[in-house]
């Protein structure tokens, strides 16, 4: 059994008359990747939202079990505090990089925090104190790390606009992990890739849960990616989870062919 990280229990998020989450329940495991997917409208931004602190949840509770702090209940925590004291770190389905930074650049900002608490946000304490030069040489370390391993350290100097659109998604997941993520959660991030850019992002992925046991959140249309690198998968239909299991089992489940699909295209399709 893997070591459980984040607990969803019975989620419910509406605006107003419109229930956008309805009763969701999802557990994600250290180490592995959980998908969830969804027609459009689903609900999957929403309940990122409700994770990652943007959204309060109408009903429900998100714990993550965090190794230092023990369980902590997102859904009533600041975000601030979800990416820097529960470890939860998002990254969005529109790209939003410093296009005139170089890369690297966008990396330390990644890690203002660290720099600002090692100021003491004073002047005096960023050009005179010892604990400043060290963050700053550890933010340093920790970017230039997080670059080697994803392949992007021959681009450190260039500014990240004028990438292409693969590799800026590449650098949106290094600048994720230099905030040390326990659950990295991706909305979309093989939007706009092509077939070979996909392919490196599932080895990109896999490598992270496999080797660094990252747990992974995927929001993801692109079914190449979910059904090869998914080792859970979680299925929304307006709000409601209609099935979860492997890959396996959640294509060959009739709900989810006939909420991609709608009913009498699966009807057709059964018949056949
Ligand atoms: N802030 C909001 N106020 C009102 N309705 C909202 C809000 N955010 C989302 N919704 C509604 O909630 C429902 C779920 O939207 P959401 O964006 O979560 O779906 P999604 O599965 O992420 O869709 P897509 O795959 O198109 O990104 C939609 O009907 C949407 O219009």
């Amino acid at each position: 059994m893997s070591e459980m990280l984040l607990e969803v229990d019975r989620l419910t998020m509406r605006f107003g008359g419109l229930t956008a989450i309805d009763d969701l329940s999802v557990a994600v495991p250290k180490g592995k990747i959980t998908s969830i997917i969804g027609p459009n409208g689903a609900g999957k931004t929403t309940f990122f939202n409700c994770l990652t602190g943007f959204y309060k949840p109408t009903e429900g509770s998100v714990r993550m079990h965090h190794p230092v702090h023990g369980p902590l209940l997102l859904n009533e925590m600041p975000s601030y505090h979800v990416a820097r004291k529960a470890g939860v770190v998002r990254t969005f389905q529109n790209i939003r990089l410093f296009p005139n930074m170089s890369v690297l650049e966008n990396l330390i900002v990644a890690q203002h925090n660290a720099l600002q608490t090692a100021s003491r946000f004073s002047l005096a304490g960023l050009f005179g104190r010892a604990g400043f030069k060290q963050a700053r040489e550890a933010a340093l370390e920790k970017a230039e790390m997080w670059l080697t391993r994803l392949k992007l350290i021959e681009l450190a100097d260039t500014a990240a606009g004028n990438l292409s659109y693969g590799t800026q998604r590449r650098i949106e997941i290094a600048r994720a992990l230099c905030v040390d993520p326990l659950l990295l959660c991706l909305d979309e991030p093989a939007a706009g890739l092509n077939p070979r850019e996909s392919a490196e992002l599932n080895e990109l992925l896999l490598y992270l849960s496999r080797e660094h046991g990252k747990g992974v959140l995927l929001i993801e249309h692109d079914m190449n990616v979910v059904m090869r690198v998914s080792d859970h998968i979680c299925v929304l239909n307006f709000g409601t989870k209609i099935a979860e299991g492997t890959p396996e089992q959640v294509q060959n489940d009739p709900n989810v062919i006939k909420a991609y699909l709608g009913e009498e295209d699966a009807d057709d399709k059964e018949a056949a």
